[in-house]
């Protein structure tokens, strides 16, 4: 990836608030709103892979859907390639969804179980005219060989695969309508282990391939490390940190993001074996009250009383590494304190 390539960002999100109203009770007799995402800013460059790590319910997916306006935000704007996707109609988007595209994490609910494999990659060529009638077949054909089946598959229906064959026909789907970003939703976690790093072998190489952008989620921080170029930290609704991988993976900054990535096993014994682990207190807080100021503070092992009280802005540390967290100097100093 060219450096002056990677710098232009495909997708700008600013202030991104998603919130859903909920009924609560025990006979949904109470009105809440979830608080999803709460004021959310980052850019994601051409080429580049970026992670999106954080504990269950803390925001990712619902931030993946929001970038492509399945959901539509609460307020914010998402710009894809310069144009502020909140502000179209359903309709003017239709020309934007042939180029941002999603893998989902079930690859047995995705597919139409009554669409051949080739019905399946011929529809979203159709729809978004990628190209004549004529060359649909030999195109569905090279988008089969590409994800790594034979073309032979194409008179197949879903239930004849395995789930591992299945998000590769996922993933040619998604390709089929010539996307330049890609929303990967958890795209490994519902899959046999054995064969989930074949499907990450198979994203990094179609991103070289077909010049792919990707917003890539995963609650596996390896997994993260391999794909990823960056890497966003998410904790309920809000980012905590965001910086190249190996920044965050070397330096991590924030204490959430050190305690998650403590639980990220080493492959050299000698250092997993001196690894200190940060065990988190607790569960993820409700996203219908979050808690005041900081939201991590319920669980920070750092915490003071202003914690509780300002909410912390994403702060660049240098070299792009931001971070949320209005306690960092001094939580450095007292740790430099306790080494000396
Ligand atoms: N359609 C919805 N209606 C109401 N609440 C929702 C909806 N979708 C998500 N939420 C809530 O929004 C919050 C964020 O959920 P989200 O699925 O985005 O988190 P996540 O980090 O992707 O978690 P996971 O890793 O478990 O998928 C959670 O509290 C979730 O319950």
């Amino acid at each position: 990836m060219a450096e002056t390539e990677s710098r232009q960002p495909i997708m700008r999100v600013k202030n991104l608030v998603k919130e859903f109203p909920v009924k609560i009770g025990a006979f949904g007799e109470k009105s809440a709103i979830v608080h999803a995402i709460d004021g959310v800013s980052f850019d994601i460059y051409r080429g580049e892979t970026l992670g999106l790590v954080g504990e269950s319910g803390c925001g990712k997916s619902t931030t993946g859907f929001t970038l492509l306006q399945l959901y539509r935000p609460t307020s914010g704007t998402v710009e894809y390639d310069g144009v502020d996707l909140s502000k179209l109609k359903e309709k003017e988007l239709r020309s934007v969804r042939k180029n941002v595209q999603i893998v989902f994490q079930d690859p047995y609910s995705t597919l139409n179980p009554r669409m051949t494999i080739g019905e399946a990659l011929a529809e979203p060529m159709r729809v978004h005219k990628i190209c004549s009638e004529k060359e649909i077949q030999p195109k569905v054909a090279q988008l089969i060989r590409d994800v790594g089946l034979s073309p032979n598959v194409a008179n197949r229906y879903p239930h004849e695969f395995s789930g591992g064959q299945r998000q590769r026909i996922c993933i040619a789907r998604a390709l089929a309508s010539d996307p330049e970003f890609i929303v990967c939703d958890e795209p490994i976690s519902a899959l046999d282990v054995s064969i989930q790093a074949q499907i990450i072998n198979l994203l990094m190489d179609i991103q070289e391939k077909y010049n792919l952008t990707y917003l890539f989620i995963a609650h596996d921080l390896a997994v993260v490390r391999h794909i990823s170029d960056r890497v966003a930290v998410m904790y309920l609704g809000k980012l905590m940190e965001i910086a190249d991988k190996k920044e965050i993976f070397d330096n991590p900054l924030h204490p959430y993001t050190t305690a998650l990535l403590s639980a990220v096993p080493e492959a050299d014994p000698d250092i997993e074996r001196s690894r200190k682990r940060i065990i988190l207190k607790g569960d993820v807080s409700n996203a219908i009250d979050p808690p005041s100021g900081c939201r991590f503070h319920t669980r920070c092992r750092f915490a003071a009383e202003e914690c509780k009280k300002r909410v912390p802005e994403l702060v660049d540390k240098g070299k792009g590494h931001m971070v949320a967290c209005i306690r960092l100097d001094a939580i450095q100093s007292e740790q430099a304190g306790t080494t000396e």
